[in-house]
């Protein structure tokens, strides 16, 4: 279930405060985010420079658009302006009781100008005691509050929050982002009847804090939904809020005090690339290697094998090379499927090998003497070959493994389903063009092909692209292996 949660607050038009960081944090906790607009607040990193105000009935009317048409699992409350707009918004929470309300007191910016003006103190202290469940005031905020002077330590914060939480009923998440002499930053959940519960973590070095109140209250509003308790969300808001803050110099957002990175920890550990559709991934590999694949088309060796004019000698030479290779071919299709991630996929990679060394060996041994089948002495082009496929198993990735091995089917497929027409009975090669030319083996290369694009689809980018060139590395000692047996094989 995804939390859908209402930010009702004033605009930042450079992002990092108000709505705009609200929309972000929620989005960062995986919720849906929604906006009403309280204020539009022409400010940036610098300072606020103007606010302009909507009609009290067209704040209302926004409220509504919502209320009457989403269900609102959990709001937060930011800048309120004045008091006849709390008083709006505080009729309509009323009125709607949404599950989850939580209220960011903001009288001023981090910048240092007021946002919220004198009289409406009292009115947003009613609607914090009439529907909030939670309130989260910095140090000032919280002196407003208690209606003291700013605690200068955690004791005294402690204090007030105890006092604030027990007169006006409330839960109550005091912030020590503005003890600036701490080394560490604390929080403090104070429930009305005195419990405390403190996240305490290291302070980040930064001037770059802009809008974490804003984007605190966000994230715990949409924590509370996922996590069920209060203090359970209030530890991963403040880890997950520690974290963007860490990022906030990456930003380079205004000269004044900074934005912090909402989606940083995202980013790292997610990334920012939309995974490609396997076929997508396979085409690529298909479509890069075409000059490969036309140069294979145009040796002499493949040209010959399938007008049947090919000196048996070299024929021969190529089948000796090719049964060494398929054993080597078929020892890493079982460690392939030995490293399969699914049962169908372990399946595949075991009847691959089993149809190496049973079908393709059975066309060789039709060719030569089955007693020299594996008599040959091993070639460069082999040998480069093998070393790359069992350099691919070496090495441990299921993923890179069957990416090296893919072009063993798709150009042996390809070849052979292009050359099968010249196939006849009196041809010398018939049976190796109709064993590749043929349905199953076809069907079999298109299987391959799709587990192969889907193990690509899953992979993260860095190992897409070692798959990438594992492929492609093959296409070429498939070239480089056609060739050999008519003496091209460093030719390019
Ligand atoms: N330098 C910092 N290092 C780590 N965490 C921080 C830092 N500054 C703020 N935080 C986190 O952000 C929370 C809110 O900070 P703060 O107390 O400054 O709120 P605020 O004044 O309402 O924020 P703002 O007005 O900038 O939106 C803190 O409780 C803490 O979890
Ligand atoms: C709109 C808005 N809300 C809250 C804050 C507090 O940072 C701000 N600067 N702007």
């Amino acid at each position: 279930m995804i939390p859908r949660v209402l930010s009702i607050a004033g605009t930042d038009p450079t992002g990092g405060a108000g709505v705009q960081a609200d929309l972000k944090s929620i989005a960062a906790q995986g919720g849906y985010g929604m906006a009403v607009v309280t204020a539009l607040v022409a400010q940036n990193t610098r300072g606020v420079r103007a606010v302009h105000r909507p009609p009290d009935d067209f704040l209302r009317a926004q409220l509504d658009a919502v209320g009457d048409d989403v269900v609102v699992d959990a709001v937060k409350v930011g800048m309120l302006a004045d008091a006849d707009l709390v008083r709006t918004v505080h009729d309509w929470l009323a009125a709607h009781r949404p599950p989850v309300v939580v209220v960011d007191p903001v009288m001023v910016a981090t910048s240092g100008d007021r946002l919220l003006d004198a009289e409406a103190v009292d009115a947003l202290r009613e609607l914090v005691r009439g529907v909030a469940d939670l309130v989260t005031p910095n140090v000032p905020e919280l002196a407003v509050l208690a209606g003291g002077p700013p605690a200068t330590d955690w004791a005294g914060v402690l204090a007030q929050a105890r006092e604030v939480a027990a007169g006006l009923g409330v839960r109550v998440l005091a912030k020590g982002g503005h003890l600036v002499d701490d080394p560490v930053v604390r929080d403090a959940l104070v429930d009305p009847d005195g419990t405390v519960v403190e996240t305490v973590g290291a302070r980040v070095e930064t001037p770059h804090t802009h809008g974490t109140g804003c984007s605190l209250s966000s994230a715990v509003a949409t924590l509370r939904c996922a996590r069920g308790s209060w203090p359970d969300a209030v530890a991963e808001a403040t880890r997950w809020l520690r974290e963007s803050v860490a990022a906030a110099d990456d930003l380079h957002v205004g000269t004044g005090r900074g934005p912090v990175s909402h989606f940083a920890g995202l980013w790292a550990r997610g990334g920012t690339e939309t995974p490609p559709a396997a076929a997508e991934v396979t085409e690529g590999w298909w479509r890069e290697t075409a000059p490969v694949r036309a140069a294979i088309d145009a040796l002499p060796f493949v040209r010959a094998l399938g007008d049947g004019s090919l000196d048996r000698r070299a024929f021969d030479d190529y089948v000796g090379q090719d049964a060494l290779y398929l054993r080597e071919f078929a020892r890493a299709l079982a460690a392939a499927s030995a490293t399969a991630p699914t049962a169908a996929e372990q399946a595949f990679w075991a009847a691959a090998a089993e149809g190496a060394v049973a079908t393709e060996l059975q066309l060789h041994g039709g060719f030569l003497p089955p007693a020299e089948l594996f008599d040959a002495t091993p070639g460069p082009a082999l040998t480069a070959y093998v070393d790359h496929l069992l350099a691919a198993v070496a090495r441990g990735s299921h993923e890179v493994l069957v990416a090296a091995l893919l072009p063993c089917f798709w150009v042996y497929e390809d070849v052979g389903s292009r050359l099968l027409p010249q196939a006849h009975d009196g041809h010398p090669y018939a049976a190796w063009l109709r064993t590749y030319g043929d349905q199953a083996f076809a069907a079999t290369t298109a299987e391959a092909v799709r587990l192969v694009g889907e193990a690509a689809a899953r992979a993260r980018p860095e190992v897409r692209e070692r798959m990438r060139a594992a492929f492609a590395a093959s296409v070429e000692h498939e070239r480089r292996f056609f060739a050999a047996p008519l003496g091209a094989a460093t030719t390019t």
